[in-house]
């Protein structure tokens, strides 16, 4: 089995150093010295020039370099290993220039005299979209595509004469959401305006809002649900016509069903008709099922927004019995009542199905089979993409130029080659330089996106970098200090690590009495329980002020946030001019947050397709930005598997973004030093810190055996040095005691926790929340987090469980 590297390392202690080992027998505890004894060592991280393509990666050494300097707290020995020694060779820059030959941002509005008029949409809309959102000029898959959806209705002539299931792939940023919305908005006014002076019934404006819901889009996240319907509700309120002998009937209602919504009242809204829905599958499908009113049958649209993730997500059963619902409910051709009245060319014959996204491959052919007919295939690229190759049986060749995936031409890619122990340093430098001009001095606003392999994780870095470096609330000293008792003064110091100084104070003072309370939510911040973190989001914000960041606003959106939190976040972070959101790759997919500068990739992504769609929150619409994907020096064969789709991100040295945190001349090892020390300073000044750091260590390490076995060679937990890597959760050691959960049963489960891709989804609903219903809590940790929510390590202080018990596992530190 793939996953046994992970017993091999989780059973060691790499924070003590081991002497050369022999291997013996069948001893997997125990490190081949084949790994360390071959490693070029180095104190301060070097560069060794290699070839582009012809490069070794180097292991890393199984052993770790330990400075002096140890420290005891919570009754432990602790560590400070030096950052900068025994870090393995880094090979020199493997791409330094960007190969793409493509010129010009490729997915901004034409350039041309384009309109949207010219397209096909009706002036009324037109003039709509310029005074509401300001967008003049289609882009080049929105003239694709536009003229084959508006169908026979269309002024445009196109090869199809009547209306077709439409694939459409093109760029992240090129305006897809409008690509699909304006057409059916564009028919539905159609119907709904007529000659003031018309007499035929046949030819009246049609506005029944009880005809139910005409148009589904489906969305894999709740954010990208609520981003189209607030694109649909600005579309749908156009004014008057201007047209002064023109009638409209205003009738179209826009809704929303997503998992996190209270259910009654969407059963309300879909009674009284809710004409166009966004939904997401668990939602959509519990509805289908269980609300009588939700009226289908007169449906003319299915819109698949990001299909291929809807396919991922394991939501392949859902929708296979979306569409059987739907076909079934919509096979009589309509309610009688209405059937006379949704004739006309503005109204599909037959039921239009919309596949959209950046990364339709493969999946698509899955999808084909039982959702589209004879589909016509859209590409927002000029390469004239033949549908049939897509569509066919067997396998995408990967050398197929066709089938590649294409990513903005003006999105710099980048990326950095960082030792696991120096993971954190760079990370927080790299932040760093995009708020501070080193040259001017100044400092600049920014916006960045960090994408991490899970939850816990954005949960530790969030919390780090609001409070590490910030004195902690002094009782004592405080101003305001109102006489609380001692219990009060310890709720306060702990709501302050939770929730920041400034609510901490105002909670505090509505604390009086109230002990009990306080204390449950103290315990939230470090459990994963739905209900407890409920709790803690009565005080929780969307956002914090970070020490370490200059006081820039940071962020955290993932799957294991209740949806109050969630859609705060989302609409905060839209509306911030600056700052840093810490996510999972909920975040990945579709949304459109605005004037994003930067995203990194600090964690691989588990899908190359997620590579590009996290870099794609940058660089929309013709505007620039930057990507950088973080890689350690053992993962570097990944930029082969990024150069077979075309993809060539340069590369950055770590020194270089290293020096940006150098206070005098190029030194930056000193203040590296220093301000690692501060962070793992106010990890180990608490407990409930350690904790979270070591959640965020081995659910990190469980995300990471989740890689595809296809990249097995490149991430493979064993290769991963888990003493450096607990230096980037600022842990001075590698979380042990690894053992002691592994009994009976929980070993078992355990094991499916460590290998998501195993289990996965097998529940149905999951992702729109209904994973609380399971009962086994740590299956429903793990299948939550299908919604980009991997490894929420509820249960799990101390690390993942091992499959052979050691009798004496060594102490964790000395
Ligand atoms: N023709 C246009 N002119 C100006 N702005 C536009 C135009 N079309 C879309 N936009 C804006 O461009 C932004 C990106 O659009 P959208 O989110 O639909 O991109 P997308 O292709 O769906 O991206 P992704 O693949 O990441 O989901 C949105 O803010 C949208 O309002």
């Amino acid at each position: 089995m793939e996953d046994d590297g992970i017993l091999l390392n989780f059973s060691t202690t790499p924070s003590t150093p081991k002497k050369p080992t022999v291997k013996r027998g069948n001893d997997r505890g125990v490190s081949k010295p084949s790994v360390s004894s071959t490693t070029p060592r180095t104190t301060i991280p070097v560069s060794a020039p290699t070839e582009e393509g012809t490069e070794e990666t180097p292991e890393e050494e199984a052993t770790t370099g330990l400075a002096p300097g140890t420290k005891i707290r919570h009754g432990r020995a602790q560590i400070a290993s030096s950052l900068f020694s025994s870090n393995p060779l880094i090979p020199t820059t493997y791409q330094k220039k960007s190969l793409s030959t493509r010129e010009g941002a490729s997915n901004a509005p034409m350039l041309d005299s384009s309109s949207f008029t010219g397209i096909g949409i009706e002036s009324d809309l037109a003039d709509h979209l310029v005074n509401k959102y300001n967008v003049t000029t289609p882009t080049n898959v929105q003239a694709k595509a536009i003229p084959i959806l508006l169908g026979p209705s269309s002024s445009v002539k196109t090869d199809h004469t009547e209306d077709v299931d439409v694939v459409v792939q093109a760029e992240t940023g090129s305006g897809k959401t409008l690509t699909y919305l304006l057409p059916i908005v564009n028919r539905l006014i159609a119907a709904s305006t007529a000659p003031k002076d018309v007499t035929d019934p046949k030819q009246q404006p049609f506005g029944d809002r009880m005809v139910g819901t005409v148009a589904i889009i489906l969305t894999p996240t709740r954010e990208l649900a609520q981003q189209v319907l607030g694109v649909l509700t600005q579309i749908v309120s156009l004014p008057r016509p201007k047209d002064e002998n023109m009638r409209r009937l205003h009738w179209i209602v826009p809704g929303i069903v997503i998992g996190g919504d209270s259910k009654a009242k969407e059963k309300a809204r879909l009674r009284k008709g809710v004409n166009v829905l966004v939904s997401t599958p668990g939602r959509l499908l519990d509805h289908l099922e269980n609300t009588k009113s939700f009226d289908i049958s007169n449906l003319k649209w299915l819109v698949l927004d990001e299909a291929d993730r809807l396919l991922d997500l394991g939501f392949e059963e859902t929708l296979k019995k979306i569409m059987n619902y739907i076909d079934a409910r919509t096979m009589m051709g309509g309610n009688e009542k209405y059937r006379d009245l949704l004739v006309g060319k503005q109204w599909p014959k037959r039921r239009q199905t919309i596949l959209c996204s950046a990364t339709l491959r493969d999946d698509v052919k899955q999808l084909a089979g039982w959702s589209l007919v004879k589909p016509a295939f859209v590409s927002g690229t000029d390469t004239k993409r033949d549908a049939s190759k897509l569509l066919a049986a067997g396998h995408i060749d990967e050398e197929d130029e066709e089938m590649k995936f294409t990513t903005p031409n003006q999105l710099k890619q980048t990326y950095t080659i960082v030792p696991a122990k120096l993971r954190l340093i760079t990370l927080l430098a790299m932040l760093r330089s995009c708020f501070y001009d080193k040259r001017t001095r100044k400092s600049v606003n920014s916006k960045v996106i960090v994408f991490f392999s899970c939850c816990d994780s954005v949960d530790f870095h969030y919390d780090l970098f609001a409070h590490a470096g910030k004195p902690i609330l002094d009782e004592d000293s405080d101003e305001e200090d109102d006489g609380d008792d001692d219990e009060q003064k310890i709720m306060k110091k702990a709501l302050n690590d939770i929730v920041g100084k400034q609510e901490a104070k105002k909670f505090a003072k509505n604390l009086t009495g109230n002990n009990k309370n306080f204390k449950s939510n103290r315990s939230d911040d470090i459990a994963s329980d739905g209900k407890n973190k409920k709790k803690a989001a009565v005080v929780e914000e969307a956002s914090q002020i970070s020490t370490l960041l200059g006081e820039k606003q940071i962020f955290r959106l993932h799957g294991d946030l209740n949806q109050q939190i969630r859609s705060k976040t989302f609409a905060e972070f839209s509306k911030a001019k600056a700052g840093v959101l810490f996510c999972t790759d909920v975040a990945a997919r579709g949304l459109d947050l605005p004037n994003v500068d930067r995203i990194i990739q600090y964690d691989v992504p588990t899908d190359l397709k997620d590579y590009v769609h996290r870099a794609g929150r940058t660089a929309r619409l013709g505007k620039t930005g930057e990507a950088t994907l973080f890689l350690l020096p053992s993962e570097m064969d990944y930029l082969d598997v990024l150069k077979a789709q075309d993809l060539f991100p340069e590369s950055i040295t770590m020194e270089t973004i290293l020096k940006n945190i150098a206070e005098q001349g190029d030194d930056f090892q000193t203040p590296a030093q220093d301000i690692q020390n501060t962070m793992e300073n106010y990890i180990l000044s608490d407990e409930t810190h350690v904790m979270l750091a070591r959640k965020a260590f081995w659910s990190t390490c469980r995300a990471y055996a989740t890689h595809p076995a296809a990249e097995k060679h490149i991430f493979h937990v064993k290769r991963l040095h888990l003493g450096h890597l607990a230096k980037s959760f600022a842990l001075r050691e590698a979380p042990s005691n690894i053992h002691e959960k592994t009994k009976g049963k929980k070993r078992k489960d355990a094991k499916n926790e460590r290998m998501p891709g195993l289990k996965k989804f097998e529940g149905k609903d999951k992702p729109t929340g209904s994973y609380k219903n399971i009962k086994d809590p740590l299956k429903r940790n793990f299948d939550h987090a299908g919604e980009f929510a991997i490894a929420s390590a509820a249960s799990m202080t101390d690390g993942p469980t091992t499959k052979k018990k050691k009798k004496n596992p060594p102490p964790a530190s000395r």
